[in-house]
């Protein structure tokens, strides 16, 4: 059976060049960099180059970057670390109901040490009203923290101009980029922020190793308290080999993205083009324009979403409903919910998220089997028979999503 895998947004494959570039930490290079002695000087060099080759892609200096070991720990640090540092200047934090679970069950959290959290809505393209953005902050603003990207939609937040909000009001800036770096053109001084969040995984570098750029005179305080690790900004023996390839996928990303953008962007548009042309009732879910360049998101009405997740799986296509973090509970996600897509809609979207090694074969071959995948399981599906929509009276599964 073939393998296509169609959900680069959940993870990534780590790049062989990268794998190649880790060995070595796992075997003779195995000092912690923190010792002084042969063995740790042969490493601490390797993560001061990683250092640099994060630094660069982001467009900081490589002392304004800290390693963590995922970002749902630099997004927990970013924010618990400025809550904290901030909490004598004032307790109200601003977000959007369509951020990772990373930065709202962090938020959720800090609201029950006090802390007083908006959360944005979005329209039914999953985007911000910026004036709603500024109207919310107060003197008691701390943070704003707005995700670069989506992990569902894909959809890209204007960072620049929220960061250009920010700085008007002298409100810190945190953005979760974890799906930006790598994909898009991410560049720390044009956008304003103060803090931006990476993971490793999502860029072809292993799972368990993320960065947090702080940018330089920023009091925060930390997450994880031990050593002098990091300036003491990060206590923790380091992930030698995670940060090495970290580094290398980084340099890598950046010398490949602008042609790699346009080719992924160029499989997931035909992907698109051709499941609008073959099926009747579908929905685009996310902005038609504004999203990254490898993510699709649809919804194939009267199915659910996770029996077309099996069917696909048995055709060896992995994809994905939902987030990954959120699939499995068969609640609609999160994100549908704040963009009002309706209940029958919810259920049935469908994230495709392709990376650097899918081929123009692999879409053709999606394009093949799905349309009577949803014919098949339209058939069966009561509510397709009866075309009417659910009431929430109705709704069976979903517990309370408006
Ligand atoms: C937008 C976003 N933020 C944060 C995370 C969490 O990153 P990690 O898996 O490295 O903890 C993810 C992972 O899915 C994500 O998509
Ligand atoms: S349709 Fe709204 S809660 Fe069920």
């Amino acid at each position: 059976m073939k393998h296509i895998y169609m959900d680069n947004n959940a993870t990534t494959a780590v790049r062989p060049e990268v794998l190649e570039a880790m060995l070595p930490f796992y075997r003779e290079q195995f000092g912690n960099p923190s010792s002084v002695h042969w063995a740790g000087r042969a490493v601490s060099g390797a993560v001061e180059k990683a250092r640099e080759q994060v630094a660069t892609l982001i467009n900081c200096a490589p002392a304004e970057i800290v390693f963590v070991s995922c970002g749902s720990e630099g997004d927990n640090m970013a924010i618990k670390g400025t809550a904290e540092a901030l909490r004598e200047k004032g307790n109200h934090i601003i977000t959007t109901s369509v951020e990772h679970p990373a930065v709202l069950n962090t938020c959720e959290y800090l609201e029950k040490q006090g802390f007083r959290v908006t959360y944005l809505p979005v329209d039914k393209d999953g985007m911000l009203d910026l004036k709603e953005l500024e109207a919310a902050i107060t003197a008691e603003t701390i943070l704003i923290s707005v995700m670069w990207a989506n992990n569902e939609t894909g959809n890209l937040y204007p960072i620049e101009e929220i960061g250009a909000i920010a700085r008007k009001y002298k409100v810190r800036f945190h953005t979760d980029a974890v799906q930006t770096v790598g994909k898009i053109p991410v560049d720390v001084q044009k956008a304003n922020v103060d803090l931006l969040v990476l993971s490793g995984h999502k860029l072809g570098a292993p799972k368990g190793v993320g960065a947090i750029y702080i940018r330089r005179g920023t009091r925060m305080n930390a997450l994880i308290h031990g050593g002098h690790q990091e300036r003491n900004r990060r206590a923790g023996t380091y992930n030698v080999a995670g940060i090495v390839g970290l580094g290398l996928a980084c340099e890598l990303a950046g010398a490949e993205m602008a042609e790699s953008a346009v080719r992924i962007a160029g499989l997931r548009d035909r992907l698109q083009e051709g499941i609008m042309s073959a099926i009747p009732e579908i929905k685009l879910n996310g902005h038609p324009t504004r999203r990254l360049p490898n993510t699709l998101n649809i919804s194939f009405a009267y199915i659910e979403g996770e029996s077309l997740l099996l069917n696909f799986d048995m055709k060896g296509i992995a994809a994905s409903s939902g987030s990954a973090c959120t699939s499995g509970s068969l609640e609609p996600s999160h994100v549908m919910g704040a963009m009002c897509v309706d209940v029958v809609l919810a259920h049935s979207s469908t994230r495709f998220s392709l990376g650097r090694d899918n081929t123009e074969e692999e879409v053709d071959y999606v394009l093949e089997i799905l349309p009577p995948i949803v014919q098949r399981l339209r058939e069966m599906s009561p509510l397709y028979n009866r075309k009417e929509p659910l009431s929430c009276e109705e709704c069976q599964v979903i517990r309370k999503v408006h």
